[in-house]
C-alpha cells in the first residue's frame, strides 16, 4: 500500500513527509520536485514568507544512486523562517482557523494549533506529490491543474479545449497563474488586499493517460472518487470538491449528464481501449473506478482566513470582545492551492496505480499494466 505522512510546524525547524510503500526502480530527479516546490511558492497575492523560503527538497532515505529502493522515503523541506522558539502566544483567536477549537480541544495555546495547520505543511505534501508523479510518467499518465476562477471572476474560458487548457497551466508554471499579466486580475486582488480584506477561488485538475480499472466499486473506502475526495478537501482552505459536472449533474435531467458510450476500433491502443464517450460529464471516473476518461476535478477555496481589518473576536484571557489577531497573510493564495491540489491528487492516482498493478518495482508494474491493456483491448 502506497501512503504518506507528513511532519513540522510551519516556523518549526523543518518539513518532512514519510512516504512508503513507493515501489522500487523509480528513477528519482529531484529537479521536477523543486520546480514543483517552486510553483508552489508563486502567485500574485501571496505575503511576506515566500520572500523568505526557497523551498527545496532532500531525499533523506530509500534512494540509492538515484533509484528508489522499495524502502520507506523521507523527503525535507527546510524552513528557513524557524523562529518557534521566539514566538509568543495569540491570544484573540482568528475566525476561520482551528485557533479558538484547538485550543479548547488540546487544553493548549493558539500557536501550538496554527503552527501545525497552517498550509505551509502543504510544501511536503507537494514533494511527495511530485515524487508519485515520476511513478506516473513511467506509465504515460499526466496530472496538472489551473485556476478557474478568482473570487467573483471567472479565468477559464468556457469550453475549452485540452489544448488550450495545456496553454493556461503552462503559462501558470514557475508564478502560479502568471496574473502579473492580468492587469484587471491583479488589480482586483490589490484592491481586495487594501480593503484589509482576502480571496479565494476554484481550481479545476485534470489526469489524462489514465487506465481504465483504477479504483474500485467493490469497497466503499477503496472508491476512488471518495479517495480522491478526502485527498483534496483535506487541504487547508478547500470546502468544496466536485467530480465531472458536480453540482450541476443534480440540475440536470439524466440524458444531458450521462456520457453515450460508442465504439471505434482504430482507437483501440488508446486509453478509452476504443469505447469513445463523445463527452466526459462524468469527470472520469464511473462506480469508484477509472473510465478510461480524462479524470476532472474541481476545488473551491475558500478565502484566505486572517484579514488584515480583523473581524470580532475574544480575548481568550480576559473574555473581552476584541478585534481577532493580525500576523502578516497572505491576500489570495489560489495559485499556490491549484499546485497543492494538483499534487495530492498525483499521490492518490499513484496509490490506485499500485494498488491495480502490484507494488514491488517499477519493472513489474509496467509489465502488468502492459498485460491489463492488452487483457482489457480484448474484452
Ligand atoms: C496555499 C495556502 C496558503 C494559505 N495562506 C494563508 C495565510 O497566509 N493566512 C491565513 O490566514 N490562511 C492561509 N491559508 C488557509 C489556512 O491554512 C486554513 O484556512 C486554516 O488552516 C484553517 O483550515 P480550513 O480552512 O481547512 O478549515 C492558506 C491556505 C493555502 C492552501
Ligand atoms: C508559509 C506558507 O504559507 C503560509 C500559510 C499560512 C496559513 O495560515 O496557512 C500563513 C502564512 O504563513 P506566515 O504566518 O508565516 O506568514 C502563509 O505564508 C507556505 O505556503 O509556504
Amino acid at each position: 500500500m502506497l501512503r504518506y505522512f507528513t511532519a513540522g510546524e510551519s516556523h518549526g525547524k523543518t518539513l518532512l513527509a514519510l512516504v512508503d510503500g513507493f515501489p522500487a526502480g523509480v528513477t528519482i530527479d529531484e529537479e521536477p520536485i523543486n520546480f514543483e516546490l517552486k510553483r508552489r511558492q508563486g502567485g500574485y497575492g501571496r505575503g511576506g514568507r515566500q520572500r523568505i523560503e526557497t523551498d527545496k527538497v532532500d531525499v533523506r532515505t530509500g534512494v540509492w544512486h538515484g533509484v528508489t529502493l522499495g524502502s520507506p522515503i523521507a523527503l525535507e523541506v527546510v524552513n528557513r523562517d524557524y523562529k518557534l522558539e521566539r514566538m509568543e502566544d495569540l491570544e484573540r483567536p482568528r475566525p476561520g482557523h482551528g485557533d479558538l477549537t484547538g485550543a479548547v480541544k488540546y487544553l493548549g495555546s493558539i500557536r501550538g494549533v496554527l503552527e501545525r495547520a497552517s498550509a505551509r505543511e502543504t510544501a511536503v505534501r507537494v514533494a511527495a506529490g511530485a515524487l508519485a508523479k515520476q511513478l506516473l510518467a513511467a506509465l504515460d499518465i499526466t496530472v496538472f491543474g489551473y485556476v478557474t476562477e478568482i473570487g467573483k471572476e471567472k479565468i477559464k474560458p468556457v469550453d475549452a479545449s485540452l489544448d488550450e487548457l495545456r496553454k493556461i497551466r503552462d503559462e501558470s508554471v514557475v508564478y502560479g497563474l502568471d496574473l502579473a499579466r492580468d492587469e484587471a486580475m491583479k488589480q482586483y486582488i490589490d484592491q481586495t488586499g487594501k480593503e484589509g480584506d482576502t480571496l479565494g477561488g476554484i481550481i479545476e485538475v485534470r489526469v489524462d493517460g489514465l487506465p481504465f480499472g483504477l479504483g474500485t466499486h467493490a469497497q466503499w473506502d477503496r472508491k476512488l472518487d471518495g479517495r480522491l475526495a478526502q485527498a483534496v478537501m483535506a487541504v487547508q482552505a478547500i470546502k468544496g470538491v466536485e467530480i465531472g459536472l458536480g453540482f450541476e449533474a443534480a440540475r440536470r435531467p439524466g440524458s444531458q449528464v450521462h456520457d453515450p458510450i460508442h465504439y471505434d476500433e482504430s482507437k483501440k491502443n488508446t486509453p478509452t481501449l476504443g469505447y469513445e464517450r463523445p463527452t466526459n460529464n462524468a469527470g472520469g471516473l464511473e462506480a469508484g473506478m477509472t473510465n478510461g476518461q480524462p479524470l476532472v476535478i474541481r476545488a473551491a477555496k475558500k478565502p484566505i482566513s486572517t484579514l488584515a481589518k480583523p473581524l470580532a473576536s475574544i480575548n481568550m484571557e480576559t473574555k473581552e470582545e476584541e478585534s481577532a489577531s493580525y500576523e502578516r497573510s497572505d491576500v489570495c493564495a489560489i495559485s499556490a492551492a491549484s499546485v497543492i491540489v494538483e499534487n495530492v491528487v498525483a499521490f492518490e492516482m499513484a496509490t490506485a496505480v499500485v494498488e491495480k498493478f502490484g507494488g514491488d518495482s517499477l519493472e513489474e508494474i509496467k509489465a502488468r499494466h502492459e498485460l491489463f491493456l492488452k487483457m482489457a483491448a480484448e474484452r
